[in-house]
């Protein structure tokens, strides 16, 4: 099948607060986005990817891609206000004989080839698949600060990306979003509203996506231990 990831990276980063966005930021010296970009155009399935970015960013993304040798890059196309805006624009740049289409958070450079492939695989054969890990902490309900229920930690997850789906099923799912005014963080969540079943592939905690300051300490932390066991 052929395969595209859409990277989103058209972000303000408002949660990390730096003058840089967070996208952008040096991860052991290489920007953030490079991290993810070399990490995605290393992974066998992946046939082309398309680069979704804010407007003034452009030339800037442009330039790290040639300075930095990066394959697979076929597009680089302009973000919306909200992440599934930014998605959306991405399918529109798509290839026509693309089948199998992954989404991917610029912001989670440290995802592993092994990942990306067995959440392709897995939405080949379902469909619709995500990366996710099994929540560590014990989940409460709040409610004006007061405790109102105390989840089952056995059925809950942390979901990650990348997300994969059949690009007809992604499509659609987009399409009803839009129609109905529905906003998500991510887009299995729009494929479940449309009734169509999700796998989860459990990947590893190291797959973090950079929110906040602590988040780029720990990342350096992750990086430096890869490299160190040869990854
Ligand atoms: N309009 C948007 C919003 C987000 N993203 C991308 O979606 C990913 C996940 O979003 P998040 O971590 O929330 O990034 P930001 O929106 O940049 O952060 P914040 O919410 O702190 O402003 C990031 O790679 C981000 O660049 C995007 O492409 N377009
Ligand atoms: C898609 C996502 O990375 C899954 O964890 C996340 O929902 C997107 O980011 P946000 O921080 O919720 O905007």
């Amino acid at each position: 099948m052929h395969t595209e990831v859409i990277v989103v990276a058209a972000g303000s980063g408002t949660r990390m607060g730096s003058r840089i966005k967070k996208q952008y930021l040096p991860l052991a010296g290489v920007p953030v986005l490079v991290r993810t970009l070399q990490v995605l155009a290393s992974c066998p399935s992946v046939d082309r990817m398309v680069l979704v970015v804010s407007a003034d960013d452009r030339e800037y993304v442009d330039k790290h891609v040639k300075d930095h040798q990066i394959s697979k890059v076929g597009a680089i196309v302009e973000g919306g206000r909200e992440r599934q805006d930014s998605v959306r624009r991405g399918l529109g740049a798509l290839l026509e004989r693309t089948a199998l289409v992954a989404v991917h958070d610029a912001a989670r450079p440290l995802v592993t080839v092994a990942e990306v492939e067995a959440v392709l695989r897995a939405a080949e054969r379902e469909g619709a698949a995500t990366l996710g890990v099994a929540v560590k902490d014990t989940i409460k309900r709040v409610v004006n600060e007061q405790v109102t229920e105390t989840l089952d930690r056995r059925e809950l997850f942390a979901v990650h990306t990348p997300q994969a789906f059949t690009r007809p099923l992604l499509e659609r799912a987009h399409r009803a979003a839009q129609q109905q005014g529905g906003i998500s963080t991510d887009d299995a969540s729009l494929v479940e509203w449309v009734g169509h079943p999700v796998r989860m592939v459990e990947g590893l905690y190291s797959n973090i996506k950079i929110t906040t300051p602590d988040d780029l300490l720990i990342a350096e932390a992750l990086w430096k231990r890869r490299g160190e066991e040869g990854r």
